[in-house]
């Protein structure tokens, strides 16, 4: 049996908190399956937005005649394209491993437990008073042979000619959006009437509208077959009303969803208790039910982002290994879709503040006072506030437009460090930067608070 201070299974996110404990002189092993760096540096978040940069140079010359400008696209050099991705994906493994120490023993197989406090891994046996899961998810499996699923798209290999995605959720946006934007004949296929159905309803409602200007959507529509003829698929569609159509890809993806890794776990042989959807159960300081056995990231099934994973495997860190007691609440998670339109959010959505009764004032607001805005030609983006009506409080901040991402992190300071939305009334901004929309938008919020209160 081998002994250490700290044994880590899965090398994604959490080699960083190897490489940490390491560095405190502490015995740490380390276990992956695959690649260290884990799914968003290997299969995830990097490889598909490095992509995006390519998409949105493409779209804004397929869209220039908005600003009068006839222009059109004389080359892809696909190859170039796929061997710089490609170039990235292959560095990720060595430049983590080159992050870890002497104190960091890896293992390259597959973790099991043995029973609480013992790990097996080819064979060998490791215990320590911590361990760490961080296994992460795997996406659900497609149900016809030779369909992908968002694994097998990196490392990039060869370009479809067309490809027909599955889903409606963040992957199959951001892949339609990428591949598209490539010049790949590409068919986005929803079986309900709604893209990005978590998203506040305006949000959502809107995406649609453009993003269906620019991808081939069929809303209502499922796949009853599909089979594989040496290079294309034959597909047979049914929509709602059971109208069957034929169609061929060249490709066929789906992003219907990820799911617990927690079956090669053998959790059976521990106390360890999972939830319905299969991922594993923590309490408060992300302890689950054996003690001294922690989950963080996407093993836990709470927010499959890798900020989240982030944020969470560092107050682990601090949590184990130095003096932080109390527990991480997110109260609020912000995500971005990075797809055209790009989305950012954070916090509840006007639904969620109904649903919940919430004294709560909803303010929309959009971006046409500032020139930068205005200056893109684009009518549709907008910045939605949900606010405590008696304390002023940011529950919830949805926005849609270019450089959505980067805007709603002036929002996301406020809220961590004061959250009070009269900060962004009363704050100054660069004239006629982007951001300037916030201006409005926050003093309409501030506004029609007041306005209630007065009635
Ligand atoms: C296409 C795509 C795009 C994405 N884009 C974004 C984005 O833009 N922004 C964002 O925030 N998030 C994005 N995500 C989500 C992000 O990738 C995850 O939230 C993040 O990777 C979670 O980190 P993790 O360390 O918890 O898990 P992972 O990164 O999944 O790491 C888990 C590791 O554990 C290993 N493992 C599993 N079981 C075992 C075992 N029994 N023994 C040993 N090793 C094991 C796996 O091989 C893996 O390396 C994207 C995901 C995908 C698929
Ligand atoms: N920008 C980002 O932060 C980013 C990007 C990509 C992925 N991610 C993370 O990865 C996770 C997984 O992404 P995802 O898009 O696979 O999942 P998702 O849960 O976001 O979306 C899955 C979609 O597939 C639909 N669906 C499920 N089963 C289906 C079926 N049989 N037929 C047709 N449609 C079906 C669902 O209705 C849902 O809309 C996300 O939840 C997110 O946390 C984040």
């Amino acid at each position: 049996m081998k002994i250490y201070d700290l044994i880590i299974i899965g090398g994604g996110r959490a080699s960083r908190l190897a490489a940490k404990v390491g560095r405190l002189g502490k015995r740490v092993a380390l276990i992956e399956k695959s690649k260290l760096g884990g799914t968003c540096a290997n299969r995830g978040c990097v490889p598909s937005k490095l992509l995006v940069g390519y998409a949105d140079v493409l779209r804004s010359i397929k869209e220039s005649q908005r600003h009068y400008v006839r222009s059109s696209i004389d080359n892809i050099d696909i190859k170039k394209i796929f061997k710089e991705n490609n170039e990235y994906i292959a560095s990720v493994d060595g430049e983590y491993k080159a992050m870890l120490n002497e104190n960091v023993e890896l293992f390259r197989g597959i973790g099991s437990f043995v029973s609480d406090s013992i790990v097996e891994v080819n064979g060998v046996k490791l215990t320590a008073p911590k361990i760490v899961i961080a296994t992460g998810t795997k996406p659900k499996k497609p149900p016809f042979k030779e369909a992908w699923s968002s694994d097998d798209i990196f490392p990039l290999n060869k370009i479809p000619s067309s490809i027909t995605i599955v889903g409606s959720g963040f992957i199959a946006c951001e892949l339609a959006n990428v591949f598209d934007a490539l010049g790949v004949k590409t068919k986005l296929l929803v079986r309900s009437e709604r893209l990005l159905s978590n998203e506040d309803e305006d949000i959502s409602k809107v995406f649609k509208q453009e993003f269906s200007k620019k991808i081939d959507i069929e809303f209502n529509t499922t796949i009853k077959d599909a089979i594989y003829n040496d290079s294309f698929f034959d597909i047979i569609l049914e929509d709602k009303a059971g109208k069957i159509k034929k169609h061929t890809s060249e490709a066929l993806l789906y992003a219907i969803g990820r799911e617990s890794n927690a079956k090669t776990l053998n959790l059976e042989n521990t106390h360890i208790a999972l939830d319905k959807r299969g991922f594993i159960k923590r309490d408060e300081f992300f302890q689950t039910d054996a003690k001294g056995v922690y989950v963080a990231g996407d093993a836990a099934g709470e927010h499959m982002l890798q900020h989240a994973a982030s944020f969470e495997i560092n107050h682990l860190y601090k949590y184990l290994f130095e003096d932080k007691k109390e527990p991480l609440k997110f109260k609020y998670m912000p995500h971005s879709v990075f797809t055209d339109p790009e989305i950012a959010s954070v916090g509840i959505s006007e639904q969620e503040a109904k649903e919940k009764d919430l004294d709560a004032v909803v303010s929309k607001t959009d971006w046409l006072t500032s020139a930068k805005a205005e200056s893109m030609k684009l009518k549709y983006p907008f910045t939605k506030f949900i606010v405590d009506k008696k304390t002023y409080e940011i529950l919830g901040c949805h926005m849609i437009g270019p450089q959505s991402s980067t805007m709603i992190h002036q929002v996301l300071t406020v809220m961590h460090i004061d959250n009070d939305i009269r900060h962004l009334k009363e704050m100054l901004y660069i004239h006629p930067a982007l951001s300037e929309s916030l201006l409005p938008a926050a003093i309409n919020a501030v506004k029609d608070i007041r306005k209630l209160s007065d009635s």
